[in-house]
C-alpha cells in the first residue's frame, strides 16, 4: 500500500478539478506562464539560498499518471472516463526555467517559471512549491548558522527531530549546501555523498554504567573518537575519564575530543578546555550540542565559550523559528497577455509578465549592486547605464554603469525535455558559497540586514502600473447589481 512511485497525485485536489474544467472547456492547452516566488524574507534574513531544484527535476522527469493513479481517480466518481484517458496520455510539454541550486535569491523574484500549456502549469504548482518552500528554508537557516561560526565545523544532527523521513533527508542535503560540513544521517551520506560524522550517545555510557568502561569499550572498537562527557557529571567524571582513556590508548584511537550536550556550555567548555590542555590534549576539540542555533551560538561566543565543533539538530531541520517560506505560484501571462493578481495588500500584488532576473554586478569589485527584473526578452547588457529604482518608491533610484548583468533563470526543461545536467552536490555547495561571496556583508548580517534591491525594468514597472489602473477602472465601470 505504501509503495508509491508516482508523484503526480502529490497535488491538491483543486488542481485536478481545475484541469477537469479546462479540459471540458477546451482551454487546457492555452499558453500560460506561472512563476513561483516568496514575499517575505524568512528569519528576517537578507537573502535565501535556493535549494530544491534536483528534487524538482527528479520529480518532474517522467511524471505521468500511473494505472493506480487513474484507478484511484476513477474511484472518486468525480470525473468522466474520457478525462481519465486524457490524463493517462498527459505528458509534460512545458518549458521550465529556474535559478540554479545554491543561488542567492530575494523576495518577489521568480525562482521557478513554468511556461507552457495551462494543464501543465496547474498540475505542477503544489509539487514545486512543496519542494522549494521546505528546502530553501533549511538551506537559508543553515547559511545563517554558518555565518556566525567562522568556518568552524558544523554537523547536522536533526534526523530524529525532523518532520519525518523526507524532511530529514532533503533537509540535511539543503543544510549541507547552505554551509554545513557533515551529517549524522547515514542514508543521506549514501544517497547524496554528504560526509557523515558522529560521536556516541548517552546510551553507550549507560550500557556500561560507567564513563570509564564505556569510553574504554568504545576506544577499543573505534578510531578518531569523540567521547560524550555529560552523562553523569561532565567535570567530575566525564572529562577525567575521557582523558584517562585517551592516555591509556594513545595513538591507537586518535582521540579527537569530547562532546558536551547539557549544562552551561560557556562555563563548562572553558573548564573542559583547561582540563584537556592541562592533560596535554591541546589539539582535542570540544563539540557542543543541545538545542543550538545561530543565536545561542553567537551568545556562547560572546561569553568566550571554548567550543570548536557544533552539532545542530532540531532548530535547523525544523526551521524552528520560521516553519514555512511562504512561496506562492502565480499566473503572470496567458495567451501572451500579461495578467496580475490584485490585492489591497500591496505586497500581495503580483508582477505581471514572463520575466528574467538579472544580477547586476559591479565590474570593478564583482559585488552585486542589486537584481533587476525585466521581461524575458529584455537584456540590460544592451544598455550603457541602468536606471535602477525601488518599485515601491520610484524616487529612490541610482544610475549604474560599468556593470555586468547575469541572468538567474535558466532552461531546465524545454518543451518537456530535460536539458540541464544536474551538478554534483559539492559543485552546488561551492556555487552557494560563491554566490554569497558576491553579496555585500550588509545584506548578510543575521540581525536587521539591509534590504537588497530587487528592482523592475521601466517597461515592467509601466506595464504593472497600467494593468493595475486598467483593472481598477474596469471594476469601477461595472454596472451595479
Ligand atoms: N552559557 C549559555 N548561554 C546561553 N545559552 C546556553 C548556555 N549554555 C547552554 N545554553 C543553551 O540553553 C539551553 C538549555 O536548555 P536545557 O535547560 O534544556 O538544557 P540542560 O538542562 O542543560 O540539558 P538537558 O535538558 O538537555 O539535559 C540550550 O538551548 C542550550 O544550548
Ligand atoms: O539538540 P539538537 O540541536 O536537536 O541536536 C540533536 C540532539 O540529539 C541528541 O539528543 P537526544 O535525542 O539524545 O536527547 P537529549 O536532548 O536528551 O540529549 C543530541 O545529544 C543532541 O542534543
Ligand atoms: O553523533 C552524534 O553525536 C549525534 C547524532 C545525532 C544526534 N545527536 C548527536
Amino acid at each position: 500500500m505504501y509503495t508509491d512511485d508516482s508523484l503526480v497525485l502529490h497535488t491538491d485536489a483543486y488542481q485536478i478539478n481545475m484541469i477537469y474544467t479546462y479540459w471540458k472547456q477546451g482551454i487546457d492547452q492555452k499558453p500560460v506562464v506561472f512563476e513561483a516566488y516568496f514575499r517575505n524574507m524568512p528569519f528576517d534574513n537578507g537573502y535565501v539560498i535556493f535549494t530544491g531544484l534536483e528534487r524538482m527535476v527528479k520529480a518532474l522527469e517522467g511524471l505521468h499518471f500511473s494505472q493506480d493513479d487513474l484507478d484511484y481517480l476513477r474511484s472518486l466518481n468525480l470525473y468522466e472516463e474520457d478525462f481519465l484517458t486524457y490524463l493517462k496520455n498527459w505528458q509534460l510539454t512545458a518549458t521550465i526555467r529556474a535559478a540554479y541550486e545554491g543561488e542567492v535569491m530575494f523576495n518577489h523574484e521568480p525562482i521557478v517559471q513554468v511556461d507552457g500549456p495551462l494543464v501543465d502549469a496547474q498540475l505542477l504548482e503544489t509539487l514545486i512549491l512543496n519542494i522549494i518552500n521546505f528546502q530553501t528554508l533549511i538551506s537559508t537557516k543553515a547559511a545563517r548558522i554558518a555565518s556566525v561560526t567562522n568556518g568552524q565545523p558544523l554537523l547536522e544532527f536533526g534526523t530524529r527531530r525532523a518532520q519525518e523521513l523526507d524532511a530529514a533527508l532533503w533537509g540535511t542535503r539543503a543544510a549541507f549546501i547552505g554551509g554545513f560540513d557533515a551529517t549524522s544521517n547515514v542514508r543521506a551520506g549514501k544517497l547524496f555523498h554528504i560526509p557523515i560524522s558522529g560521536t556516541h550517545a548517552h546510551a553507550l555510557v549507560q550500557a556500561y554504567q560507567s564513563d570509564y568502561e564505556a569510553f574504554k569499550a568504545y576506544a577499543s572498537t573505534h578510531h578518531d573518537v569523540v567521547f560524550l562527557v555529560d552523562t553523569f557529571d561532565t567535570l567530575k567524571s566525564g572529562v577525567p575519564n575521557a582523558i584517562k582513556v585517551a592516555k591509556e590508548f594513545g595513538d591507537k584511537i586518535n582521540f579527537q575530543g569530547v562532546r558536551i550536550d547539557s549544562g552551561d556550555m560557556a562555563y563548562l567548555s572553558k573548564k573542559v578546555r583547561a582540563m584537556l590542555d592541562e592533560a596535554g590534549f591541546t589539539d582535542a576539540k570540544i563539540y557542543a550540542s543541545n538545542d543550538l542555533d545561530e543565536n545561542t551560538i553567537l551568545n556562547l561566543k560572546i561569553q568566550g565559550a571554548k567550543i570548536d565543533v557544533w552539532g545542530i539538530g532540531t532548530k535547523l531541520i525544523t526551521a524552528y523559528d520560521q516553519p514555512a517560506l511562504g512561496a506562492v505560484y502565480k499566473m503572470v501571462s496567458i495567451d501572451g497577455q500579461d495578467t496580475i493578481k490584485l490585492s489591497n495588500n500591496v505586497a500581495k500584488i503580483s508582477t505581471p509578465g514572463k520575466k528574467q532576473i538579472w544580477r547586476i554586478t559591479d565590474k570593478k569589485d564583482g559585488k552585486s549592486e542589486g537584481d533587476y527584473l525585466t521581461y524575458a526578452d529584455e537584456n540590460p547588457n544592451d544598455l550603457q547605464s541602468l536606471h535602477m529604482f525601488d518599485p515601491n518608491h520610484p524616487v529612490i533610484s541610482k544610475e549604474v554603469t560599468d556593470f555586468v548583468a547575469t541572468p538567474i533563470l535558466h532552461d531546465i526543461f524545454v518543451a518537456g525535455q530535460l536539458v540541464y545536467d544536474l551538478p554534483d552536490i559539492f559543485a552546488i555547495k561551492d556555487y552557494a558559497k560563491n554566490s554569497l561571496a558576491n553579496l555585500w556583508d550588509e545584506y548578510k548580517r543575521i540581525l536587521n540586514p539591509e534590504t537588497y534591491p530587487v528592482d523592475l525594468s521601466q517597461s515592467l514597472y509601466d506595464a504593472k502600473t497600467k494593468l493595475i489602473h486598467d483593472i481598477r477602472q474596469d471594476i469601477k465601470e461595472m454596472p451595479k447589481q
